[in-house]
């Protein structure tokens, strides 16, 4: 079943995931229909707990709610300390794919299993500052690895191009693992992380900014067939 639901989101790449973060809340039903007629494919939700990152946002609810307004497959960004905590209860809510993020968890293997357990596919994050070496004794355990390219927390920052070496050197000894990239992506710098090898590109700012949705994701997505591989 894992396999199933990895499929729903590979078949997203090479392309963008819109991140909710950066939204109207206020008017969500709209913004996921809006979305839907600019062509996503997945949507990337960030789950933030106030103790890993210094920021709150939603929960199963919100997920829950968007499972039954869209068809698009849910991909779960737990910036949360204890992702084993609500990883049943994410998954029970609709989410599709679960990331964690490596600093959070004292046993990566573990907390990789426990979730491709659940029937989701696992993928694990790494903050700029944490080194790919720290994330490769889980890489057999997981279905893709989330490079961030700013410190997890808020939206809206800037690219910090570390990103792109780590892309890179995943690309290079793991052909086949799905890469995404998350924080700062836009038209100037969504071309860079697709030379370095990434396959799923999160963009907040660079979608919620524009008037037209459509519009900035086709924008996107041409800059991506530029940077091709
Ligand atoms: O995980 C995240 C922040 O921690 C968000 O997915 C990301 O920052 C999206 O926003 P933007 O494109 O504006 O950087
Ligand atoms: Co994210």
């Amino acid at each position: 079943m894992s396999r199933d639901k990895l499929e729903l989101i590979r078949h997203a790449a090479p392309g963008v995931l819109p991140s909710l973060l950066m939204c109207d809340f206020g008017d969500l039903k709209s913004e996921v229909t809006r979305l839907e007629q600019a062509g996503a494919k997945v949507l990337h939700l960030d789950v933030m707990d106030g103790n890993f990152v210094p920021n709150l946002t939603y929960g199963m609810p919100i997920v829950e709610g968007l499972k039954r307004h869209t068809e698009m497959p849910l991909d779960v960004h737990l910036m949360i300390q204890d992702p084993l905590a609500f990883a049943e209860p994410m998954v029970k809510a609709g989410a599709d794919s679960l990331t964690f993020h490596v600093e959070a968890v004292p046993n990566p293997i573990d907390t990789a299993k426990r979730i491709r357990d659940l029937g989701v596919a696992v993928g694990v994050a790494l903050n700029p500052g944490t080194q790919v070496t720290d994330v490769e004794p889980c890489i057999e355990f997981v279905d893709m690895v989330l490079v961030m390219s700013v410190k997890a927390g808020f939206g809206g920052q800037k690219f910090d191009p570390v990103a792109l070496d780590k892309l890179q050197i995943l690309r290079n000894q793991y052909p086949d693992l799905l890469l995404q990239i998350d924080g700062g992506i836009n038209l100037d710098t969504i071309a860079s992380a697709r030379a370095a090898g990434c396959d799923l590109f999160v963009v907040g700012s660079a979608i919620f900014n524009h008037d037209d949705y459509g519009a900035a994701i086709g924008g996107l997505n041409a800059e991506i067939q530029r940077g091709g591989v």
